[in-house]
């Protein structure tokens, strides 16, 4: 059954237009890459941006020394990280219009410590970029430079962008000449718990778990900007997305990381990396009316990119409905759906995902030849290439997540699954309070388990020269972040948004720790025990009892405690499977055993969805 998923090369009919526009986008990395010339965009880990131009002979020392001057604060004592990377003096791995992380060292951070807009015209003076840069030259963005030249004429003819009221984060309906909003502009800076968050969400810094512990604050714009550069040909219409720097005195700054003072009185001029995306007009979102009248492509289609991304995300309210047609008094006629707000997918770990669709009847009606088609060109590894190159900020462990779903994807469509049941197969459930592993995750754990038995692990294989995932990162992150290991005792114990253990990584092992993960192995295989009979009389067949064996990596990401902060009430979250902490080797190797627990688990599903149909009557076929 197991597919030759990464074999399987893309095909052009899907993703033909952006291949033509890629020899004018070659031509320009060449170009760069002979001269040696590239321009960063460095933002501090309280958000404030400069534009710094690199030339070959330029290493972290150098442009650390220059941030010193134009930031005016000692940089000796922090590290420039990109996406994954910390940069310890080579730049060459850094690419043209990358944005770059200054994050400084928690000894030299407080709560109290300002936001660094030390002198904002300064700072534009040095910055000689324009007041909004796509971060990219990829022609996948084109349309959206017409929109900032549009938004640049306006601001010039002093038409001001209006702050979106809705939401937790700060967002900014950007307008044309006409006065008509054409973007919606998110600071990754503004984001719930970002230190300049405008709705009072702040008290964490850039790069820390967010409001979903797998995904850092100030990492959801190039989320967003991920899903619509994998909606080959507009597929689930995304609306364009791209990562900007943006100027302009809307923008909101807080007086400190935890301060809720704006300096809105001295309405500064300052510069974010934002998400710049197209505003699409429309008449209302999924949340306010009836659902029978959309169409069931665009919710297959919207549900094929929601399990690829695993969007943790997808409430009516992040799915834009406009009116094609009047259907006449009191009907809805043919309407379009906008998917919007993509910044929660793509998570470092499995998740909960969250699908609005899933109990929609389009969702259970089978997928046509022409989704088939479009799932089967899917290619997960181009699909992680292409981000590499576009996004390369992009944490590896999320790129692992999109493979390991879209592989699901399309083993379980080549099986005969719908969207609805493919959907439920990812979903946790609660029973009697507690979250369980979806079957998706169980399938994991099973995996993970049977490639821990494999030769490949054996100390000899255990790969020089491997790559090192974030995880690997983190732990000199948490370091920083939260501090000794002392402080960091003292943090876990004041701050229940964690359990102790980063929500991203594990801290140091101890012996209590072992003991600690005896109990939470009881309290797991309890957990197991009661899953699905599907799942459990699925892996006992073919796998063997071995399975209920649970996972090490169990994780509990408390709440917070107080008002507003990033210690405001978080759900609780349980990660109850790490992909990133394997080895390139392992991953493979975890991969293939994956592919070839599937088969049974869609067959049981399959007898399932049939037993229910029966139950139901034939009154409940869509
Ligand atoms: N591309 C778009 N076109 C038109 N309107 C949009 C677009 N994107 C967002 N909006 C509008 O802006 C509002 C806020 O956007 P969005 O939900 O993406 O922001 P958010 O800060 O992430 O919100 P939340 O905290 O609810 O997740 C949306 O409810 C929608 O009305």
């Amino acid at each position: 059954m197991a597919m030759a998923v990464f074999k399987a090369p893309l095909k052009g009919e899907f993703h033909g237009a952006r291949k033509m526009e890629g020899k004018q986008y070659k031509h320009h990395l060449l170009q760069q890459q002979s001269t040696g010339r590239r321009r960063v965009f460095v933002q501090t880990d309280t958000g404030c941006v400069l534009g710094v131009e690199l030339d070959r002979n330029d290493n972290v020392h150098t442009v650390k020394k220059r941030l010193q001057i134009a930031f005016n604060f000692p940089t000796e004592e922090s590290s420039l990280t990109f996406g994954d990377m910390v940069l310890k003096n080579d730049l060459s791995a850094v690419r043209n219009d990358s944005p770059l992380l200054l994050k400084r060292n928690l000894m030299h951070r407080s709560s109290s410590t300002p936001c660094l807009s030390p002198t904002g015209n300064d700072l534009q003076r040095k910055d000689r970029s324009g007041p909004i840069e796509i971060l990219s030259h990829s022609p996948c963005f084109l349309s959206l430079k017409q929109t900032a030249n549009d938004i640049v004429k306006a601001m010039k003819m002093g038409v001001e962008p209006i702050p979106v009221n809705g939401g937790l984060g700060g967002a900014y309906y950007f307008r044309d000449e006409k006065g008509q909003s054409v973007a919606i502009v998110k600071p990754t800076d503004e984001e719930p718990f970002a230190p300049n968050n405008p709705k009072g969400f702040v008290g964490k810094a850039l790069g820390q778990p967010g409001l979903k512990p797998s995904v850092r604050v100030g990492e959801t714009g190039f989320r967003e900007v991920a899903a619509y550069l994998l909606d080959y040909d507009h597929f689930a219409n995304v609306p364009p997305t791209a990562l900007v720097k943006i100027t302009h005195s809307v923008f909101n700054v807080n007086d400190g990381m935890d301060g809720n003072k704006s300096r809105e009185k001295k309405k500064l001029v300052s510069s974010k990396i934002a998400s710049f995306q197209k505003f699409v007009p429309h008449d209302f979102d999924a949340s306010d009316h009836g659902t029978s009248s959309f169409p069931v492509a665009s919710v297959h289609r919207i549900g094929i990119l929601d399990i690829r991304i695993l969007n943790t995300d997808r409430h009516g309210g992040n799915l834009l409905v406009k009116k094609l047609d009047d259907g006449g008094v009191g009907r809805f006629g043919q309407v379009e759906l906008i998917p919007i707000d993509h910044g929660l997918c793509l998570p470092e770990t499995l998740e909960d995902p969250y699908f609005e669709w899933i109990h929609w009847p389009q969702a259970s009606i089978p997928f046509s030849e022409e989704e088939l088609d479009y799932i089967q060109s899917l290619d997960p590894v181009k699909d992680c290439e292409m981000l590499r190159r576009e996004l390369p900020m992009i944490r590896e462990a999320c790129l692992r997540v999109l493979v390991l779903c879209t592989v699901f994807l399309k083993e379980a469509a080549v099986f005969g699954l719908c969207l609805a049941e493919i959907g439920e197969m990812m979903t946790r459930e609660f029973r009697a309070g507690e979250e369980e592993p979806s079957e998706l995750e169980m399938l994991c754990i099973e995996a993970k388990r049977l490639t821990t038995e494999q030769d490949v692990l054996s100390p000899k294989s255990d790969g020089e020269g491997e790559t090192e995932f974030q995880f690997d990162i983190d732990y000199n992150e948490l370091d920083s972040v939260y501090g000794s290991e002392t402080e960091t005792d003292e943090f876990f114990a004041k701050n229940p948004f964690s359990n102790g253990r980063s929500s991203l990584g594990e801290l140091k092992e101890s012996i209590a720790e072992e003991e600690e993960d005896d109990e939470e192995e009881a309290k797991l295989t309890l957990s197991l025990s009661k899953l699905s009979t599907s799942m459990k009389n699925n892996l006992s067949n073919t796998m063997g009892s071995g399975y209920l064996k649970p996972p090490k990596d169990n994780q509990t990401d408390k709440a917070l405690v107080s008002h507003k902060s990033a210690n405001v009430q978080l759900p609780l979250s349980v990660n109850f499977v790490k992909l990133a902490d394997m080895k390139e080797v392992e991953w493979v190797v975890f991969l293939e055993r994956f592919q070839e627990l599937l088969y049974s688990a869609f067959a049981e599903r399959k007898t399932m969805t049939l037993r229910n149909t029966q139950r139901l009557g034939t009154s409940c076929k869509f």
